[in-house]
């Protein structure tokens, strides 16, 4: 990874955080993305002092398009080369019933766990294929293979990052690029504190008694993906912790 340049959205917590840590300690300069400025000059600072790496802040929100292009088309020359994309922003509002859930709510989390992430493909994969070189990785999520109760619109957006990722992968197959959709069961992060709409009580009552997967354990994945000689691409990971089966069954010891 020495070299490589990785741009990884959402970077400021949880699977894009674990991400960040696992690119810069094998030598990788980083390009983060995210929101929160105060907590993305945290994490900058924390990577440059332990693992000397190179990080650049890109902050805004993958939902606004403009924001977007003027972010990515203003990079200067050293930073422009992207060798690694992870698409991992993402979130979902509630868990209500697809009768029953708020218009505006769906609207944030199609909007970034699709649009944006088609948004940041569109702006950066045609230097890629320009370079002849590249690799994209998004996070998809267990979510995509198949809805469970209450998760209709945050499944179908999942179901859709897999169609974009085998899309993609159709499109660029006469290219030297690969494209992977690493698709987690369940981790703990702030994920689900933003799912029960900052109910922390809740997010942690969804994590008790079982041994989750964190967003390192994710991170590792998404490295050895990245990590593969030139010519394997792995298409497609499902990982999840021992004691999940699918998405919605997994055993809780004591509870
Ligand atoms: N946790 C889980 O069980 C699983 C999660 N996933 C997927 O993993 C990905 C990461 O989630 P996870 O780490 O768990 O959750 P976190 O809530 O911990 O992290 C989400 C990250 O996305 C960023 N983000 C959210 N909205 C936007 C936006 N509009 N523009 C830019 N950045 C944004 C957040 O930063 P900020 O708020 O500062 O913008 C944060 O850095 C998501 O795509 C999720 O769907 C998949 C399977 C399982
Ligand atoms: C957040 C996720 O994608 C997780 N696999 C879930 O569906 O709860």
């Amino acid at each position: 990874m020495k070299d490589r340049i990785v741009f990884i959205t959402g970077a400021s917590s949880g699977i894009g955080l674990g991400c960040a840590r696992k690119f810069a300690s094998q030598g990788a300069s980083l390009i983060l993305n995210a929101r929160n400025v105060t907590v993305l000059e945290d994490i900058k600072k924390e990577l440059e002092t332990k693992y000397a790496t190179r990080v650049l802040l890109l902050p805004f929100d993958v939902r606004n398009r403009d924001e977007v292009a003027k972010a990515l088309t203003s990079l200067s020359q050293e930073w422009q080369a992207v060798d690694v994309l992870i698409n991992n922003a993402g979130l979902v509002i509630g868990l209500d019933k697809e009768h029953q859930g708020n218009l505006d709510e769906w609207d944030v989390v199609i909007d970034t766990n699709i649009k944006g992430l088609l948004t940041v493909t569109r702006l950066l994969v045609p230097g890629m294929v320009e370079r002849g070189r590249g690799h994209i990785i998004n996070i998809g999520s267990i979510a995509g293979d198949g809805a469970y109760p209450g998760g209709s619109v945050y499944c179908a957006t999942k179901a859709a990052v897999k169609a974009l990722s085998d899309g993609l992968r159709i499109d660029l197959v006469d290219t030297p690029l690969r494209v992977t959709n690493i698709k987690p069961g369940m981790v703990e992060t702030n994920f689900s504190v933003v799912r029960f709409r900052g109910d922390k009580g809740a997010a942690d009552r969804f994590y008790q008694g079982i041994h989750a997967l964190s967003g390192d354990d994710v991170a590792e994945t998404v490295y050895y993906a990245a990590s593969a000689p030139e010519h394997v691409q792995i298409a497609e990971v499902l990982l999840m912790p021992t004691n999940q089966a699918t998405s919605t069954l997994s055993y809780r010891k004591n509870v």
